[in-house]
């Protein structure tokens, strides 16, 4: 059989409601057409993000009743803090609410103006946090990344190592105090990178004496596509894999939101005693204690058991293999998406699916709207909007222009994924009749989270 039952059985039920259509129609007019700003009662499936929406394990609920929530030394900390370095190998780390916690302290640390901080395709809050302290984000991942449809290349989050080169011989390396590397990489439609890749990224980047830091967000996803994809790792475990991965950086940032399969939580990690220094002396003043970090003791513990129950074989395999399922049902159908499919949603190709629709109005966020209008199924737009705009005001137009079915971890089963395959296709067959939008209130940061539109 194709696609492992779930290896898992559910103890606790969560009702689903879906509202009638001309509900669904009004409450996307009052959300201004965007996904973010409509109520989670009035969702069906709720596929907006894999971020925080993850259901926890029996382990995990009953280690909330562990937490030791003394404010200074929590017994929760050290198991937290012994877990990561177990499984990463890092020698410190520094507790955040979220990996943007995280993202703050390494950016105002390490980011200058005048700083470029190079990077597999950008992510929003880590781009934002590194333009906040001046600096200024280079994609250097190659450029098959930027294609939509590219089914035989299997590790497109790859950084390309020529781009990574002419960077640091046209900036100087005195000017690169990091390079980012996705793991993987959320933008391209959650791509791998592979180990060869993280190996020749770290060797180039210790000739020039520049740290690499990992976004480890996903990096569980990323262990998967390696054992699956590359030679020569397909008998090794996913632990022996993500300790090889770490092996090639010099820290990272998490949200343990994703694969920490929790609801809060993420950290900062690192071997450098003098960045663990200074991230302990700032994570004070926007987290907390360097032993908590903006986390509760019981939020601790649910996260250190979230990262050990993440490595285990079957849950990652099926994890993963539920998105290529929904994945090859729209591709099946003829629907254009993102191709290989990611490790944590399948992107859909707004552009492709909407060509008579220009950039300038929002494809990827009709689209989106739409989907909701058809099912109560909640997407998120990753294109234009998403993008924002340059320092001089002027949009991006980004060569992805998608449509994000995030699958949350532990949540849904196939039959729900039937369901939304079958509303996208629905979709796609009145294609014709969607209009474009444009904005009738555009935020001046981040500005798909609240900005609001109308169809032109
Ligand atoms: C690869 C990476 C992420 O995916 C990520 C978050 N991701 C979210 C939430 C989100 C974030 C930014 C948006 O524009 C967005 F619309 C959605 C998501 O849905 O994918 C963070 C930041 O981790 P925090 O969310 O724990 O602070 C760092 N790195």
């Amino acid at each position: 059989m194709k696609f492992m039952p779930e290896p898992y059985k559910v103890k606790m039920v969560e009702p689903l409601r879906i509202l009638p259509k001309e509900e669904r129609i009004e409450a996307i007019k009052k959300a201004g057409y965007n996904t973010f700003l409509l109520n989670s009662r009035d969702v069906y499936i709720d596929l907006l993000t894999d971020s925080g929406t993850n259901a926890m394990s029996d382990r995990q609920w009953a280690g909330l009743m562990m937490g030791d929530e003394a404010y200074a030394g929590s017994e929760n900390w050290f198991h937290l803090q012994s877990t990561v370095q177990e499984i990463m190998g890092f020698k410190h780390v520094v507790p955040t609410h979220q990996g943007r916690g995280a993202e703050n302290l390494l950016s105002q640390i390490l980011v200058k103006p005048g700083s470029y901080v190079p990077g597999n395709m950008y992510f929003t809050t880590t781009r934002a946090h590194q333009e906040l302290n001046g600096g200024t984000f280079v994609d250097v991942i190659n450029d098959d990344a930027h294609i939509s449809d590219n089914p035989d290349v299997l590790f497109k989050g790859n950084i390309d190592l020529k781009k990574y080169e002419d960077l640091i011989n046209k900036v100087g390396a005195e000017n690169i105090p990091y390079i980012c590397v996705g793991v993987t990489v959320n933008l391209a439609g959650g791509q791998p990178v592979s180990m060869k890749n993280l190996r020749e990224v770290y060797e180039l980047s210790k000739k020039h004496g520049i740290r690499v830091m990992f976004d480890c967000t996903r990096y569980v996803e990323n262990a998967y596509f390696i054992k699956a994809r590359e030679e020569g790792y397909k008998d090794k475990t996913i632990a022996e894999i993500v300790k090889e991965m770490f092996s090639y950086a010099d820290g990272a940032t998490m949200s343990g939101k994703k694969d920490g399969i929790v609801n809060i939580g993420g950290f900062l990690a690192m071997n450098e005693e003098e960045l663990y220094s200074k991230a302990t002396a700032l994570v004070v003043v926007y987290e907390g204690m360097p032993s908590y970090g903006g986390m509760t003791g019981r939020d601790m513990e649910a996260f250190a058991i979230g990262l050990k129950e993440a490595l285990d074989y079957n849950y990652i395999k099926h994890r993963v293999e539920q998105v290529e399922y929904l994945g090859n049902k729209l591709s099946e159908a003829g629907i254009p998406i993102v191709r290989p499919v990611g490790g944590h949603a399948v992107f859909l190709d707004a552009r492709a699916f909407l060509p008579h629709i220009p950039q300038e109005q929002y494809p990827a966020q009709v689209l989106a709207a739409e989907i909701y209008i058809e099912s109560g199924v909640r997407t998120m737009e990753r294109g234009n909007v998403s993008a924002g705009r340059t320092k001089e005001g002027k949009e991006y137009f980004p060569k992805l222009e998608l449509v994000r079915l995030t699958l949350p971890r532990r949540v849904y089963s196939y039959a729900h994924l039937d369901f939304v395959a079958e509303a996208i296709i629905r979709t796609f067959k009145r294609r014709d009749e969607i209009k474009g939008l444009k904005f009738i209130y555009e935020p001046p940061v981040l500005r798909f989270f609240t900005g609001r539109f109308e169809h032109v």
